[in-house]
């Protein structure tokens, strides 16, 4: 455990997500070529990328059930050869079903990698590194979207539509080839002839994840925190400040990066601060979420565009739903017993990405109808139209507090049927500086000791 081979599969199932998410999002950048190519509608585009999406929600209870049966190994590298294999169709595509089967292939390899990869942490390392490393993973793995933005644009634009999404299935192989070579499920120490399960053990294993509050209280979590920041980034962020807001593309586009680089500062302090107070996850969901709508309030109901501050002070909100979210793969691991954690993954990360569909699909809708019904004045992305489409996240993020509160009162009331109960602030803050101290003093008894040492040497 922890030892260097264990930082070798982690970075290999790092690099494997992060290439994942670099398939995932490379799409979104080629938009106007696509168009051009497929000669397809608005709504056709879109529906690559909402295709794409469904196919990763829809499967990720399967691949949870596969990841705790066969191991993550078989499961990364199958899903990176999917995506090449996608990729590889995409680039010979030319017509706009044949696309779409080029996507649906990456969005099931796409959701074959992270819960994989999550679920390789905890068999490699000991259990008080896992919440920050599960964090890392996640943060890293966003660096893929840079690879979209910069190198993967400047070669569609310089080598054309093929050469471009060839090389990015030239990077699903690497990740595959990686991922045979050098991933191994558990240490060797721990490896055990594996024990496949029957088709009823699976289910019950299921049934039994889905009933742990714990693991509903994760999905949840990751619902409320993460759908805001992913409709934003994949669909209707890019337009809303441009258009809506009447920002320079260049400032949009620097905003969109901001989120990605503040997610990776804030991941590592989050999962510190989850390893610390583990009793307090929930409480650090529903604060985060309330930070993303009170930055939405103020942006929507601001009358005109918004001053850049508030535009960043958004971007820097929804940039703290990603880490936030990771807390509710946390809720999978430390509530269900290890050979289920794949499976309690799958159900956790069905949450964000199901509210992110939902919520990416009716924001459209309700541009569409403001256009037709001519409120927008014939400009489909105005202020005002989007005004009113985005609002219709607060009906999300109300539906994902509710849920998180009552959920966790189940939790809560399990927890102390057991003996085990939840400290009060002032408990943990009287606490907490007792260790303060108590460190302070340590550190400063071992500082006089090594002076007394120096003086005697
Ligand atoms: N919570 C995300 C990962 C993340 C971390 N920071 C921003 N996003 C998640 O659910 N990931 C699943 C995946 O497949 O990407």
């Amino acid at each position: 455990m922890d030892s260097k081979r264990a930082w070798i599969v982690w970075g290999t199932g790092v690099f494997a997500y992060l290439i994942a998410v670099t398939q995932r999002t490379s799409f979104g950048i080629a938009g106007l070529e696509a168009t051009e190519r497929f000669n397809a509608t608005a709504a056709a585009l879109s529906a690559f990328t909402v295709i794409q999406l469904l196919v990763y929600a829809v499967l990720q209870i399967p691949v949870g059930v596969l990841v705790d049966r066969f191991g993550p190994r078989l499961m990364i590298a199958s899903g990176a050869a999917l995506m090449t294999i996608g990729q590889i169709q995409l680039a010979a595509a030319t017509s706009v079903p044949g696309g779409v089967v080029g996507r649906v292939l990456v969005g099931a390899g796409d959701a074959m990698t992270f819960i994989s990869v999550i679920r390789l942490i905890p068999a490699w390392f000991p259990s008080r590194r896992v919440p920050v490393l599960t964090q890392l993973t996640g943060q890293l793995g966003q660096l893929g979207q840079l690879i979209s933005i910069a190198p993967f644009a400047v070669a569609l634009t310089v080598w054309g539509w093929s050469p471009a999404f060839l090389s990015l299935a030239a990077l699903g192989l690497l990740a595959c080839i990686l991922s045979v070579a050098l991933l191994r499920n558990v240490p060797e120490s721990d490896a055990e002839p594996p024990v496949l399960a029957s088709f009823r053990e699976t289910a019950g294993d299921l049934a039994k994840a889905w009933k742990q509050p714990g693991t509903r209280l994760g999905m949840w979590s990751h619902f409320a925190t993460q759908f805001s920041g992913n409709v934003f980034v994949l669909t209707w962020g890019y337009p809303f400040l441009v258009s809506g807001e009447g920002l320079p593309p260049a400032e949009a586009s620097l905003l969109l990066s901001l989120f990605v680089v503040v997610g990776l500062v804030c991941g590592p302090w989050l999962g510190t601060w989850v390893g610390r107070h583990p009793m307090r996850r929930s409480t650090m969901v529903l604060a985060v979420t309330s930070v993303i709508t009170a930055a939405w309030l103020a942006v929507i109901l601001h009358s005109g565009p918004s001053p850049l501050w508030l535009l960043v002070v958004l971007v820097l909100a929804l940039a703290l739903g990603g880490p936030a979210s990771m807390i509710g793969f946390d809720f999978a691991r430390t509530f269900n017993p290890s050979h289920r954690i794949g499976t309690a993954t799958g159900i956790v990360n069905i949450g964000g990405f199901c509210a992110a569909l939902v919520t990416m699909y009716v924001v459209g809708l309700i541009l569409d109808l403001l256009h037709n019904s001519g409120f927008s004045g014939g400009d489909l992305y105005s202020l005002d139209s989007f005004r009113i489409a985005l609002s219709f996240q607060f009906v999300v993020f109300a539906i994902g507090i509710g849920a998180v509160i009552s959920v966790r009162r189940e939790v809560r009331r399990r927890m102390a049927m057991t003996g085990e109960a939840v400290l009060s602030w002032r408990v943990v803050f009287t606490d907490s500086r007792r260790r303060r101290t108590q460190y302070k003093t340590e550190l400063r008894e071992e500082r006089q000791q090594r002076r007394s040492k120096d003086d005697v040497g």
